[in-house]
Parts: structure tokens; sequence; C-alpha cells
């Protein structure tokens, strides 16, 4: 009988469903049935002792109330983002309904793309409670190399920040506005959502390793990154609808922008490329906006 599964069908669920049955069985679920080897329903999913959780970060809460009953899981929350209605973060929202002890939380460079077809990968489980990690550890298969880290907002805040200077760099890339900007966007991105997260406590040497220099050099670079498309699609004046529509996927940039310039004016943080995305976002054109960010 497995005693791990994964919740949330979507790209990310679907490829840690891949690596996690490599050295076990794994079931997975979703809301939308699919014709994958051992999907079951959500509550046979949720006999289990171990959950991976990959729903959108926006929709977590409402999920968590209407689906969720403790029952001493222990588990992995597989999303990036910060829930834009109420600038929480993820850890503050698991809390509500699950014990501290029993969270991890996944950050590092990991495109679902990349991982289903079992290429070398490493990432990092972020959890106050280290046994939770040794546990977790077993079930990762060799091409996922895995460590340790317990600064829990440290990675939220990495793998939240680094979709919108993903965004950003789209917008600097479809703009055309070559790779010594492109680099100093990113260069810059890494200094500011370092900034945001030691005002919330996260850790400096996160910023530096695979939770923050890592995932971001990945999803900053590559159009294999949504919200780094979502970027792209900006700076060729199509509407945020449109380039969603086409997506088909969640962009967590988007709404997570959001949420850091509630957050940043509400606590006073110096953050003017999340504040441009945002700006976009809301209409201003986006070459006035790289302009405003990039000119001496
Ligand atoms: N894709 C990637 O490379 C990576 C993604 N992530 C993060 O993982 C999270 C999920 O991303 P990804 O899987 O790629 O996104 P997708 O858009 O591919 O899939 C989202 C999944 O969430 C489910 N879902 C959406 N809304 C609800 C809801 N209201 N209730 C229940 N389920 C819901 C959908 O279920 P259904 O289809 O069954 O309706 C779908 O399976 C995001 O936070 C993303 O940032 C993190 C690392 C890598
Ligand atoms: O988080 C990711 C890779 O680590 C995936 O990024 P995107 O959601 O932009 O595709």
């Amino acid at each position: 009988m497995a005693n791990i599964a994964v919740i949330g069908a979507g790209k990310w669920g679907q490829a840690l469903h891949y690596a996690l049955s490599q050295k076990q069985e794994c079931l997975i679920t979703s809301r939308t049935k699919r014709d994958i080897k051992n999907f079951v329903d959500l509550n046979t999913a949720m006999q289990c002792e171990y959950l991976v959780i990959a729903i959108p970060a926006q929709q977590i809460r409402q999920w968590l109330k209407e689906n969720f009953s403790f029952k001493n899981q222990k588990v992995l929350v597989a999303s990036k983002g910060i829930e834009a209605s109420s600038g929480k973060f993820l850890n503050e929202i698991y809390e509500e309904f699950i014990p501290r002890e029993n969270l991890g939380f996944i950050s590092g460079p990991s495109f679902a793309a990349e991982v289903i077809q079992g290429l070398p990968c490493a990432l990092v489980i972020n959890s106050l409670n280290k046994s939770l990690f040794d546990e977790y550890e077993k079930f990762f298969p060799n091409f996922i190399k895995t460590y340790y880290s317990d600064d829990v907002i440290g990675a939220e805040i990495c793998g939240a920040y680094k979709n919108v200077l993903a965004i950003a760099s789209g917008i600097c890339e479809g703009l055309n506005l070559g790779n010594n900007a492109r680099a100093s966007l990113i260069s810059r991105g890494l200094v500011e959502m370092q900034r945001f997260g030691s005002h919330f406590g996260a850790k400096m040497e996160t910023f530096i390793g695979l939770s923050g220099a890592g995932d971001l050099f990945l999803t900053a670079s590559s159009e294999l990154s949504r919200n780094f498309r979502v970027g792209l699609g900006l700076a060729k004046n199509r509407t945020l609808e449109e380039i969603l529509e086409e997506l088909g996927e969640v962009a967590e940039g988007v709404k997570t922008s959001y949420a850091i310039n509630s957050l940043s004016q509400e606590h006073q943080i110096y953050t003017p490329i999340a504040n441009e995305v945002f700006s976009i976002l809301q209409g201003k054109n986006p070459i006035d906006s790289l302009k405003d960010l990039l000119r001496s």
C-alpha cells in the first residue's frame, strides 16, 4: 500500500509524481481526473502519511478549507507564490491547517519539463523539522539531489519573488534590450529580493544558493519559464488576458507581484523591479518602465 501521494496533477505535480514513483509506488490525484498510472480519488490520496501538494498559491487556502483534514500527515509544499488577497506567505497559510513540524517546502531550480525526463536536478527541502527532511529525502530518485535548509521563509520568498523577476527579464528580452541589460536586471533583482526577504527574517545564504540565485538564474533566462513568457508577451503589447489564455497554465509571478507591491508599501521596502512589473500589469508602457529602471 502506497504511503505517498501528490495532490495537483498540473505540470509540476505530474513531474514530481514521475520522480517520486522511481523508488516506490506514489499515488496522484487532482481536481480533474486524468489517465495517469496510480491516479486515485482525493479520499484515497488523503490516507497517505506523506502528501506533496502542487496546487497554485492563490487557490491553496480555499482548497485546504474545503478538502483538508489533518490526520498527522507530513506535507511537502511544492507551490511558489504569495497570496495576493492577504499578502500571506504559504507557510503562514498552511500553518493555519497543519502544525509547522509536519510541513516542508520545496525550492530550487526545477523546470517540470526537465524533471519529467529524469534530467539531473538539485532541490532544497526547507523545514523547521530536520527529521521531516530525513524522511522525505529517501523518496527522491537518484537524478534529484536533495539538500536541507531550515530557512522556510527565505526559500519561500526566493521561490515567489523570482517569478516576478522572470516577468521583468522576459520584458527586457522581448524589448531586445540586450544581454547586458538582462544581466543587470537579474543581478539587481537578486539584491532586491534579498532586501525584501531579510525584512521578513530570511537568511542571506539562502539568496546565493539553489533557492535564490539558482532558481532566479534558471527562471529569468529561459523560455521554458511561464513567467518569462508572460514578460515576452507584455513586451509585445499583448494583453495579460490573451497571454494567460494562451499559456493555459499558472504564472504565479502575476498575482505575486500584487502581493509584493502591497507588502513593500506596508513595510516600506525598496522594491523597484517588482513595482515596475506591477505597474506594467496595471497598464504602464513596458518601454517606459524599463527605461525608468535602467537609465542612470
Ligand atoms: N511547472 C514547474 O516547472 C514548476 C512549478 N512550480 C509551482 O508549482 C505550482 C503548480 O504549478 P504547475 O503544476 O506547473 O501549474 P499548472 O497550471 O500546470 O497546474 C496547476 C494545477 O493546480 C490544480 N488547481 C488549480 N486550481 C485549483 C483549485 N482551485 N483546486 C484544486 N486544484 C486546483 C489544477 O488541477 P486540475 O488540472 O486537475 O484541474 C492543476 O493540476 C505553482 O505554484 C508553480 O509556481 C514549482 C516548481 C516548478
Ligand atoms: O519555478 C519554476 C522552476 O524552478 C518554474 O517556473 P515557471 O512557473 O515560470 O515556469
